[in-house]
This record gives C-alpha cells, sequence and structure tokens, in this order.
C-alpha cells in the first residue's frame, strides 16, 4: 500500500492463537501500513480487530511471523518503540477518580515527558478537546463523550508517530464525533499515522485514505479506499463490508 514510502506498519506471515482457543485468529496474515496515511480495519463482530491492534502495539505476541512498527519489532518489550506510538483503546484507560489534568499529568509522566512537556501538552489538548471547564472534575462524573475525548487525549499526550485507535467514537453524539474525526485529521496533516478500527462505516469513508477488511482473521480486501470500492463496484463501506461478509449475525 501507498508504495515507496517508508512502513508504518509492516506485518508479515503472522500467525496467532490465543492459548484457550483451539483455532488460531491469525495464520500467515501479511499487511503493511505506509508512513503517514490514515488507515482503517474493518469485519464483522469477533473478525480479530482488536486483537490484532493488541498484536500491532505489543500487548499480545504473535506465535509466528513478526510485526514491525517503523521498522522496529514489536512485543518485545521494547522500551524505545513503545514511546513511538500511542493507543486508544476500546475500554476507558483512565483512571475514573481522577481529574483529566490529573489522568494526563500521570500518563505523560508515564510516557516520559517532563514536567514542563506535561503542563504545555495537558494545556494544549484540554483546550483542543474542549475539557478545559472540566479540567480539574473527577471523570467518573463526566458523559460518554466527554469520557471519549480524555482516552483520546491520553493516546496522543506524546505526540506518537503512529495512532492507533479502536473504535475511538463508541457511544458518542453528532457534536463529539465531528469533533474526534476533525482533531483526527489535523493529527495525519502533521505527519501522525492513523490505524483505525471501528463499525461505523459512514465516519471511516470520512476519516480513511486505505482500508483492509477482516472476516475471521483473514484480510478478504485492501487496498485505496476508491480503488476498493471500484473494484468491487461498490458505491459505499457499508455495501462492500455486507456484500463481502453476508448478513449473518457473528457473535
Ligand atoms: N482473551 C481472549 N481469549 C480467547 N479468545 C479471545 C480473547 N479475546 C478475543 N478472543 C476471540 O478472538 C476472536 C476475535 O475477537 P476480537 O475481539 O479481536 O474481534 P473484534 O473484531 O475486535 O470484535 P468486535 O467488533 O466485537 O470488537 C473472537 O472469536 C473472540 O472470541
Amino acid at each position: 500500500m501507498a508504495l515507496g514510502r517508508p512502513l508504518a506498519i509492516n506485518i508479515e506471515h503472522m500467525g496467532f492463537r490465543y492459548p484457550d482457543n483451539e483455532k488460531a485468529s491469525f495464520a500467515n496474515l501479511n499487511l503493511e501500513v505506509a508512513e503517514g496515511t490514515r488507515f482503517g480495519l474493518f469485519g464483522p463482530n469477533g473478525a480479530g480487530k482488536t486483537t490484532l491492534m493488541n498484536l500491532m502495539t505489543g500487548v499480545l505476541c504473535p506465535n509466528e511471523g513478526n510485526i514491525k512498527l517503523l521498522g522496529q519489532e514489536t512485543g518485545k518489550q521494547n522500551k524505545e518503540v513503545n514511546k513511538l506510538f500511542g493507543f486508544v483503546p476500546q475500554d476507558f484507560s483512565f483512571y475514573q477518580e481522577l481529574s483529566p489534568t490529573q489522568n494526563l499529568e500521570f500518563f505523560g509522566a508515564w510516557a516520559g515527558l517532563n514536567q514542563q512537556q506535561i503542563t504545555d501538552r495537558t494545556n494544549e489538548l484540554l483546550h483542543i478537546l474542549g475539557l478545559e471547564d472540566v479540567r480539574n472534575k473527577p471523570v467518573e462524573k463526566f458523559s460518554g463523550g466527554m469520557k471519549r475525548r480524555v482516552n483520546l487525549a491520553i493516546g496522543v499526550i506524546h505526540n506518537p508517530q503512529v495512532l492507533f485507535l479502536d473504535e475511538p467514537t463508541v457511544g458518542v453524539d453528532v457534536h463529539t464525533r465531528a469533533a474526534i474525526i476533525g482533531y483526527l485529521h489535523e493529527l495525519n496533516k502533521s505527519g501522525t499515522t492513523l490505524i483505525y478500527t471501528s463499525h461505523q462505516l459512514n465516519e471511516a469513508e470520512d476519516l480513511c485514505e486505505y482500508i483492509a477488511m477482516i472476516d475471521e482473521g483473514n484480510i478478504i480486501t485492501q487496498g485505496h479506499i476508491n480503488e476498493v470500492l471500484k473494484t468491487h463496484d461498490h458505491h459505499s463501506l457499508e455495501d462492500l463490508f455486507i456484500n463481502l461478509t453476508g448478513k449473518a449475525y457473528r457473535d
């Protein structure tokens, strides 16, 4: 994908199976994501999107093959590689009883920022994400949309080169969705590679340049979104998704 550009992610012949699961989640999976792109990973419930995100970020380790992030192998407790990426997980990753400021101070320090960097970045992110008025209130009292924005702020506190986002807008209203997607476009314009997964396919069409669809651990189509839609003769990701994955429940 995006031939000629260096790779943010390079997965080669990757196999993975959860220890308590008889069936392998992935076998001989190959995937490339070029630096600076906006990449979306889609698939039905249980297709393996979160598992693949966790493999790409080193939370899980492949049983076979390898995964490189910006040229460095993940999943080896490699502290250097950990500084290069941010992860906005599907489940909230912050401390509910702490305020946004306290959470950002904690995660900023954990990411290796000094006090001045933490203060500057916290002020910047609270402003961009509309959280200044509630900066000192406990996050547990926040709406779902505000919690999603705190989750995002934590993922980008250290200005990562690659940002992984696992369903970053689930459960938010139209305003928050537009604000989050707008901010992700801005991040990408400043050079951040986005690796995103969602069930919101309209939103994905707005955000993603390159896509891959997976089903039962296999990539069933991938490429530039316009090329993929053209190849399969569909006008929307939703039509393509239903056409390729069928209409049966998967969970
Ligand atoms: N910790 C685990 N142990 C064993 N099996 C797991 C574990 N986590 C996920 N799985 C299985 O791996 C498969 C892929 O799950 P995963 O959560 O990655 O899918 P997903 O595409 O992210 O689904 P969703 O869209 O519902 O979030 C499923 O069959 C799931 O049951």
